[in-house]
């Protein structure tokens, strides 16, 4: 059976940097990847006649751990088109046409007042289970709009601009999303914005990727799907590596007897073509809504479990959209029930069929788009910005995708709290590195390389001393949040 001493699942941002990080303090890491391609929600793909990015777009300098890997491979930033028109909806709910600095004069009222209180709620972004959200984990953003009697116009554009953020319809959103990218950026909300959706990688996602990718010393295996990981005995593990062929071929590893077992040991991991690799230890980077396709024995611990089956919030669409002629450069926010809430005018180009516009779209509901039926697109696109015509769109449902089930990720009303601290625990030789489960900017690049330096720094740790991070015993988290053990 082949051996290593690290498996990483996945080959998105967290899981390149957890195998170069543990490659490079001399571990033999092996990544499998179920995709023919590295990069997971990050994917620059060749579209409508550019390359464009299907998942994840920008990242910004106050995201820290992101911009040291673009330190790190000489990475530049373009800024995305500024916009010299802006859309909203009026009073009575129909598109209208402004200026950039009227549209900010609309919503600044409404942005600072949503997030008035992140000094207490989340005195340090960096603890954002911490401070004051305790009391307000239960309120959606929705709760907190409405609580501010912001007048019909007011309203609508702060909704539109917070679904642009969030993904999702706001009363399925917690306010702790709001206020932690927020509590990231000091508690300024203009720099939230610019840090969320403004400056592009130069060369896109995928070679940035590619440059962490070509720095892991070990194998990254595509097209390779984990099936199983199921955790051994340290004598059971013994007993693998002594076993021929024979034993392998006919049976099984012998799992871990039951939850509660303090042997440091390893884990077999299994492949949908049935291949088993023996690993010392495991770092999972899938996503919280996507971990259940792979079957872990002894069984996950219930906060994974219940987050799984309740699922994240995050719930919609990115599109492509080609409109006719070259287009001022714009941006446009419907309402929260329309189709889609946020229009932008990214490139412009010319070929064969004429001047063209590339536009990108998000709407708070992936089920509710549909990237073939163009007059229903048509009809979403006029309600952000009327007058133009749409001929062609492209996306990727990331919700439908078995591999992700998410898009970018944002709790429901009191997941953070509930969950945050336990969904970093290490489950015996399985340790956890994912955007989901990091601590300042959950949910984006930035969160995958936090949570991957993390996982790597611990893995590490456990393999030199020798035993695990965390036992399999049933780990209660400390109140006062989980780096304070097992390190
Ligand atoms: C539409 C969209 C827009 C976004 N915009 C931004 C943005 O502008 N800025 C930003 O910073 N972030 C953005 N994000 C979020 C960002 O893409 C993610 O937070 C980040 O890429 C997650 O990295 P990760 O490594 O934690 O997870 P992933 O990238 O999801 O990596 C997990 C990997 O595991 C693999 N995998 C899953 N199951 C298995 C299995 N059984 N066996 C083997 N491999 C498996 C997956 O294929 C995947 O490659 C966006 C995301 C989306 C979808």
């Amino acid at each position: 059976m082949e051996s290593v001493d690290v498996v990483v699942i996945g080959a998105g941002f967290a899981g390149l940097v957890a195998a170069r990080e543990l490659g490079r303090a001399g571990h033999e890491v092996l990544v499998i990847e179920a995709r023919d391609r590295i990069g997971g929600r990050t994917w620059t793909d060749h579209r409508l006649g550019h390359e464009l990015e299907m998942g994840a777009n920008w990242v910004h300098w106050v995201q820290p751990h992101v911009w040291a890997e673009m330190t790190r491979y000489g990475r530049g930033i373009e800024r995305s088109p500024a916009a010299e028109e802006a859309y909203w909806h009026d009073s009575d709910g129909r598109p209208h046409r402004g200026t950039l600095p009227e549209f900010m004069a609309l919503i600044a009222d409404g942005q600072r007042r949503i997030v008035a209180d992140v000094g207490e709620a989340m005195p340090r972004g960096t603890e954002p289970a911490h401070g004051g959200i305790r009391e307000l984990d239960a309120l959606s953003i929705q709760d907190r709009i409405d609580a501010l009697a912001l007048d019909p116009e007011a309203r609508a554009a702060n909704e539109a601009v917070w679904v642009g953020h969030v993904n999702a319809p706001l009363d399925r959103v917690g306010l702790s999303s709001a206020l932690r990218w927020v509590a990231a950026c000091g508690g300024h909300w203009p720099l939230m914005h610019e840090a969320s959706a403004t400056y592009r990688v130069v060369g896109g996602l995928r070679a940035f990727a590619e440059r962490i990718a070509a720095d892991v010393p070990g194998e990254i295996r595509l097209g390779t799907a984990v099936t199983s990981v199921t955790q051994t005995a340290a004598d059971t593990a013994t007993a693998v590596t002594e076993a021929t062929a024979v034993t392998e071929a006919t049976a099984g590893p012998t799992p871990v007897a039951a939850a509660g077992s303090h042997q440091d040991a390893g884990a077999i991991v299994e492949t949908a073509a049935g291949d088993r690799i023996r690993a010392r230890r495991v770092v999972s980077t899938l996503p919280a809504n996507a971990i259940m396709g792979i079957r872990f024995d002894p069984v996950l611990p219930e906060t994974w479990t219940r987050l799984a089956h309740e699922t994240v919030a995050s719930q919609g669409a990115k599109l492509w959209l080609r409109a006719r002629g070259h287009v001022p450069r714009f941006f446009a926010y419907a309402s929260q029930r329309d189709p889609l809430s946020v229009l932008k005018a990214e490139f412009t180009g010319t070929d064969e069929a004429g001047d063209y516009t590339l536009l990108v779209a998000f709407g708070p509901d992936h089920a509710r788009v549909d990237p073939d039926d163009l007059p229903a697109l048509q009809a979403a696109v006029d309600a952000c910005r009327p007058g133009l015509e749409i001929t062609a769109a492209t996306s990727h449902d990331w919700m439908s995708d078995p591999l992700s089930r998410t898009t970018w990720m944002t709790h429901r009303p009191g997941q953070l709290t509930r969950d945050l601290a336990a969904l970093q625990e290490p489950w015996g030789a399985v340790h956890f590195a994912t955007t989901d489960n990091a601590d300042l900017w959950g949910g984006f690049i930035d969160g995958a390389v936090e949570s991957a330096l993390r996982e790597s720094r611990r893995v590490a740790a456990s393999l030199s001393s020798g035993s695990p991070t965390a036992s399999l015993a049933r780990q209660e988290v400390s109140p006062e949040g989980p780096l304070t053990r097992n390190e």
